[in-house]
């Protein structure tokens, strides 16, 4: 049985700390490897200016310290030498100079690479979107998952890079300042160590806890997005006025948005107090090391040069220390995020062409047949179809009757491998449709769905999508909007085939759902498909409009094998033979005369339509 763990894992239980810290970290080889793709020059770039940049801070110290004692020693002696002295000083300018050119640099590199990483990060997440099952965008998790990637994904992984970047920068300037204050006293340094370790400590605590609160948040973050959603598209603006449901809807929102606040609040409070404590001891470590350097100058044994440089040193050694650790704490922090990218990244859809697909027969010979099929939702515990044994041969029209529920739906989104059978097996002309690579089936088979899509473009996307490489063919969009009978609606509009169609984007036309369904239909003539599948083609559409259509749809399929799903019994009676589907099985199958003469269910469904329509004879 499909359990919904074969598409997604429920979010994982909250590890131990220690097993987090190594299994979060253990996911930056392979976001260094996204980024490299993504831009491999602006990188290099990238790690030169930094680690450039990084030499700076000690070579400025060392010459002012040139310059303390130069001073000194001009002051000591009479005359003064400028020259020296002017050196000095033109040097730590060039040197502040070419910092604050590498700076600007520096800013340029990383929203570069930046924009560059989003681009390519979202793509291969819409990549992998398109590549899932539909079973996955029927389960709640998944959206989690996917809501998760989408912000995690874009920003994350530069931003490990680019704070690995920086910790290497900050490392080698870190090593520069600890050439020249181990000569001093290494025991203050390592003070200076342990007393910036708690500040690590808080660093990892607080990204753990915002982390696992803003993963917790998901689902309701999610009815957030949802409810302003309904609150502001078209979709939903008539009932909200209709049922004056905006002060409630927005009520909702408002409470879990509030929620959310209350609750980052909280957390934020706890990570001051603990921060202003690590705090405080950093600073004690610091003070403690500047006095020292203070005594050591008042007993003569360093120079007032060596009390400028030492004290400068250890402040910036002290503030390299936090940042470094800091540091640490934010690659482990975004690595929790990027985890969230990657888990989306690692579904594998279960519906994938063969590695050796076999091409779909053209024409087909001996059809379609279904035999002991039965199928079941994700998650679901009852199955949906039961045991279905149905031979369809080429150039024969099937109609699909039943109660709502009955599963007919479900048997036809089965013929194009939208989901595949848990037991049982579909073949055509003998060949199971595993076999067939998933673009050559789903070309062969056509379907317009009861919930057929509206592109918000143009007329001719709206009829070419059907089959794309026949996009900026005219001719063929115009025969398929004859033969579903759309030439009148799009004749109608202005700019004809180019008009742009919905309410999203400027200078466009809205239809109604009859002539919306009339272009779903065009779209599905596109196709060379050898089975046609029209799910209630004919709900939206008015008496006349089904008339014609189904005139005209038996002339053009008469060698296609077609499927009809309809609650009309007008149309349905035109098929060569008819599926009664009850509770998932079938439970009559049979010309129109053949299920009259029964006098079974379709019979009755019949007769009970009938009476309720003048004018419809048996
Ligand atoms: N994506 C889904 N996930 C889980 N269950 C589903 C899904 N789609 C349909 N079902 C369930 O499967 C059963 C059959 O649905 P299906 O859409 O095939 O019925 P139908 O015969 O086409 O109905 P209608 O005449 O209302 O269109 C229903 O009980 C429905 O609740």
């Amino acid at each position: 049985m499909p359990k919904r763990t074969k598409f997604l894992s429920r979010n994982p239980e909250k590890p131990s700390p220690r097993d987090r810290f190594w299994a979060v970290l253990a996911n930056t080889p392979r976001l260094v490897q996204l980024v490299w793709q993504a831009a491999p020059r602006l990188l290099l770039l990238q790690l030169g200016i930094t680690l450039s940049n990084a030499l700076i801070p000690v070579a400025q110290l060392y010459i002012s310290k040139l310059i303390v004692d130069q001073v000194v020693l001009e002051l000591s002696q009479p005359g003064v030498d400028w020259t020296v002295l002017g050196r000095l000083v033109g040097l730590g300018l060039g040197i502040t100079l070419a910092q604050v050119g590498l700076n600007q640099a520096e800013t340029y590199t990383t929203q570069v690479l930046n924009d560059r990483f989003t681009l390519y990060a979202n793509q291969i997440l819409l990549k992998q979107a398109i590549r899932l099952d539909l079973a996955h965008y029927e389960l709640p998790e998944f959206y989690d998952t996917l809501n998760r990637a989408q912000q995690s994904g874009s920003a994350y992984p530069v931003r490990v890079f680019e704070t690995l970047i920086d910790l290497a920068g900050q490392s080698i300037t870190f090593a520069g300042l600890l050439s020249l204050l181990v000569a001093f006293n290494p025991l203050l340094l390592l003070l200076l160590l342990l007393t910036s370790m708690p500040a690590l400590w808080v660093g990892i605590r607080f990204s753990g806890v915002r982390f696992w609160l803003k993963r917790r948040q998901t689902e309701s973050g999610r009815l957030a997005e949802y409810l302003q959603q309904v609150l502001t598209t078209q979709e939903f603006v008539k009932e909200v006025r209709l049922f004056n449901l905006g002060d409630y809807l927005l009520r909702q929102w408002q409470s879990i948005r509030l929620q959310f606040n209350r609750e980052m609040a909280e957390v934020l409070a706890r990570n001051a107090w603990l921060r202003f404590g690590v705090g405080l001891i950093a600073n004690s470590g610091f003070y403690a090391a500047y006095a020292w350097v203070i005594v050591r100058t008042v007993q003569g044994a360093i120079s007032l040069g060596d009390l400028t440089m030492y004290s400068g040193a250890f402040q910036q050694a002290q503030g390299l220390i936090q940042g470094i650790l800091f540091q640490i704490a934010l690659i482990y922090e975004f690595n929790l995020y990027v985890s969230q990218y990657f888990e989306f990244l690692n579904l594998q859809p279960q519906v994938v062409s063969p590695s050796d697909p076999i091409a779909f027969p053209n024409p087909m010979r001996r059809g379609l047949e279904l035999r002991d099929v039965s199928f079941r939702y994700p998650g679901a515990s009852e199955p949906t179809l039961h045991r279905i044994n149905l031979t369809v041969k080429p150039g024969e029209s099937i109609a699909l009757v039943g109660m709502n529920g009955a599963g007919k739906t479900t048997l036809l989104k089965l013929l194009t491998r939208f989901y595949d059978v848990e037991s049982g097996e579909i073949t055509i002309d003998g060949i199971p449709l595993t076999a067939f690579d998933l673009e050559d089936l789903r070309r062969n088979v056509g379907v317009v769905f009861q919930d057929f899509s509206r592109y918000h473009l143009s007329v001719q996307d709206n009829i070419g999508f059907g089959d794309l490489r026949h996009r900026d063919d005219l001719d063929q969009i115009e025969r398929a909007a004859q033969n579903a009978g759309a030439t009148g609606v799009i004749a109608d509009l202005e700019r004809g085939y180019e008009t742009i169609l919905g309410k999203t984007f400027s200078d466009s036309a809205e239809l109604s759902g009859g002539q919306w369904q009339k272009l779903g239909l065009a779209r599905a003539f596109m196709t060379p498909a050898q089975v046609l599948i029209l799910d209630e083609p004919t709900a939206a559409l008015d008496a006349i409009a089904e008339y014609d259509l189904f005139q005209r749809f038996r002339q053009l399929t008469q060698d296609k094998m077609t499927f009809l799903v309809s609650h009309r019994f007008s149309t349905v009676r035109m098929a060569d033979r008819i599926v009664v589907l009850e509770h998932g099985q079938i439970a009559e199958l049979g010309s129109h005369a053949e299920l009259m003469e029964m006098g079974g269910k379709y019979a009755q469904m019949f007769r009970l339509q009938a009476s309720s329509y003048a004018g419809v004879a048996e």
